[in-house]
């Protein structure tokens, strides 16, 4: 008996092996058929077993293999796009090649000319949604469809993303700003404490900003609260704890079963059970109120997402939820004894809206803030034409239409333009080819064949660095956060259009996205090179909600306060930072920038988005003119 399980066993891995070898040799083969570059891999990085298994076999290979073996490894963790950046790609002398493994072949692009081909022509290279399925939380949705039920979705959730809208995100965003601010100084505060938690409080106002202007929803900071909220009747949860628990244990709701968080003996998983149903709960409510609103006629404000959505479903005051002929009236809907959208879709398109526009903006607002607080002549020039745009208007009477087309102009364009080159949120946006059909692609005068069934990863930290493309000293420079880039000199500026930003509508609802990626005052960077939002036909539905929620933001904060980053850790006992001689401070911001530079290099990881993982980058705001760690104490 023994015996013959050995021998099931020997065979099984046996035949295992003989596959992973027979499925190397048809993907080596598809990918010399290509005419493009390729490297080799024994393993298939995003395997399911070698993804949670990879950092015990990793150093084990690195241990007993000889080094002219491991050239592999570079390719073997999940981010490896990032980790080598465009310096895989000068090493192998190409700005495109494909990584062959026994699972998949993945072809790697820093190419513009690639990207645009590859983003206009959506049905050759289609997204590949098996990755997006646990996006599928409350329902399907505009981010983890495909083909005609994509497009289905793309229409009805595009219309609401309009300039009208984007001015209630504008003044949300001030008003959360100020908020926040309030929340860490006083008003006659000078400077704040040490600040552990930037990311955590970035994350908070951008949920802020999208729940008022996607949902209605005002929520509040802490110092705003008279004590403790109670939950309304019928709910155990705030709205505002529910989602916030709901986005902290993110990773929790995208990979364990519905019925495990409920029935587990483990308080973090029937917690965030009970901030989903929670959370669920209000979805609906707001649906049912939003059903009433629109089928009894009665207009949204704001942006009014949800309103949206219910009106996109089919539902108006000629058409409420009981008329049986409701759905048939519709044009465009494929079986008209089904809704346009069914109820779970709807919240499935709520939810992906506050997962896919709190984290990625609320980043952009985070590092921006620590990449100043380690340039702080930046941050002055950041200061200077905020103060020459904004004068001494208080933010009540900033304008929307006159002020913010100056900013996309500005430093402060330059600014987040510079942290999305530096830093893009997805940094690999996926696609695929189809099984079966091979796709032609040309790129630097020659023409190749992208082998059948291949994940695309466009690499943005790649193109972001590609030197082709950018204006830079060295190549160095490329990895530095450096927003003068942006600025161009007088002469370039007025040959430049006036401000094309000021007359953006919203996304073409099923279109490629035609639009520039930044204003015509800024450098523009060749059509494909820049694609923090991603390109074409999947370009991202909040470009412009998260652009004007980032220049919002930065505005209010640096138009009265300086960042600086904390050198707390590295003062000796009985050190202050007032007390502190020229050279000793000096020697403190050096360490703490060394630290800062160290944490961005090696620290970063991406869930959903790309982050610091561990420990973060401390950081104090101070009133303007008190900085304790200017451009001439530092030397930059
Ligand atoms: C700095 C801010 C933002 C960045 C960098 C960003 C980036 C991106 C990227 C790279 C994609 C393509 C993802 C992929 O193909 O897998 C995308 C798609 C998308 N984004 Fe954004 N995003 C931002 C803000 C927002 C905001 C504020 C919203 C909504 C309120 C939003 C909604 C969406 C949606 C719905 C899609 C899917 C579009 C489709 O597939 O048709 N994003 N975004």
């Amino acid at each position: 008996m023994v015996s013959y399980l050995i021998l099931a066993i020997v065979g099984l891995a046996f035949a295992y092996v003989a596959n992973t070898v027979r499925c190397f040799a048809v993907n080596l083969a598809a990918a010399k058929k290509s005419g493009l570059p390729y490297v080799c891999m024994p393993v298939y990085t995003f395997n399911r077993f070698w993804l949670s298994t990879h950092l015990i076999w990793l150093p084990l290979c690195k241990k007993i293999l000889p080094a002219s073996w491991l050239t592999w490894t570079d390719f073997a963790i999940p981010d490896w796009g990032w980790t080598q950046k465009h310096g895989i790609y000068e090493k192998l002398g190409c700005d495109m090649f494909i990584v062959v493994s026994p699972g998949k072949n993945l072809l790697a692009v820093a190419d513009a000319d690639a990207v645009n081909q590859i983003t206009t022509r959506r049905t050759d290279f289609p997204k590949p949604i098996d990755l997006y399925g646990s996006l599928d939380v409350f329902g399907k949705n505009v981010v983890s469809t495909e083909g005609a039920i994509w497009r289905h979705h793309r229409k009805i959730t595009s219309p609401p993303f309009t300039e009208r809208n984007n001015r209630v995100v504008w003044e949300e965003s001030l008003r959360q700003a100020k908020s926040m601010m309030a929340g860490w100084m006083k008003p006659d505060d000078e400077v704040s404490k040490p600040l552990h938690d930037v990311s955590d409080q970035m994350m908070r106002l951008s949920l802020h900003v999208i729940s008022l202007a996607g949902f209605g929803v005002r929520l509040t900071w802490p110092h705003e609260d008279e004590g403790p909220q109670k939950p309304p009747p019928g709910h155990s949860l705030t709205f505002k704890d529910a989602l916030t628990l709901l986005l902290d244990n993110l990773l929790v709701v995208l990979v364990f079963p519905k019925w495990m968080m409920k029935w587990a003996p483990n308080k973090t998983l029937n917690e965030t059970y009970e901030a989903y149903t929670e959370w669920y709960k209000y979805m609906r409510e707001m649906y049912n109120k939003k059903l009433d609103d629109v089928t009894s006629g009665r207009a949204g404000d704001g942006m009014d997402l949800m309103g949206a959505l219910v009106r996109g479903a089919g539902y108006s005051a000629d058409s409420p939820p009981d008329t049986p002929t409701m759905n048939e009236k519709k044009p465009g809907n494929p079986n008209p004894s089904k809704p346009i959208l069914t109820e779970d879709e709807i919240l499935g398109n709520a939810f992906v809206f506050i997962l896919a526009g709190h984290e990625t903006a609320a980043n952009t607002i985070h590092f921006a803030s620590v990449f100043l607080a380690m340039h702080p002549s930046s941050q002055r020039r950041l200061q200077q034409d905020l103060d020459a745009i904004l004068g001494d208007r208080p933010s009540s009477e900033w304008d929307y239409d006159d002020d913010v087309p100056k900013l996309f102009g500005s430093m402060c364009g330059a600014v987040m333009n510079e942290e999305l080159r530096v830093l893009p949120p997805v940094v690999g946006i996926p696609k695929t080819t189809a099984q079966g059909v091979p796709q032609g692609l040309s790129a630097a005068g020659r023409h190749y064949s992208v082998p059948a069934g291949c994940f695309v990863s466009l690499s943005t930290a790649g193109l972001h660095r590609n030197p082709k493309y950018w204006p830079h000293t060295d190549l160095e420079d490329l990895n530095n956060f450096r927003p003068e880039r942006w600025l161009l000199d007088d002469e370039a500026q007025q040959s430049a259009s006036s401000d094309s930003q000021a007359q953006e509508q919203g996304p073409d609802k099923e279109g490629p996205d035609t639009r520039p990626d930044t204003a015509s005052t800024l450098f523009r960077p060749l059509k494909g090179s820049y694609v923090p939002f991603s390109d074409g036909y999947r370009s991202c539905l909040g470009r412009r909600f998260g652009q004007v929620e980032i220049l919002a933001v930065l505005a209010t904060i640096f138009k009265t306060w300086s960042v600086e980053l904390d050198v707390s850790m590295f003062l000796r006992e009985g050190e202050s930072e007032e007390t502190l001689g020229a050279e000793r401070k000096r020697e403190v911001w050096r360490l703490a920038d060394e630290r800062a530079r160290e944490l961005m290099r090696t620290g970063m990881g991406t869930i959903v988005t790309i982050q610091l993982r561990g420990e973060k980058v401390p950081l104090r705001f101070v009133r303007r003119g008190g900085e304790r760690f200017g451009a001439g104490v530092v030397g930059k």
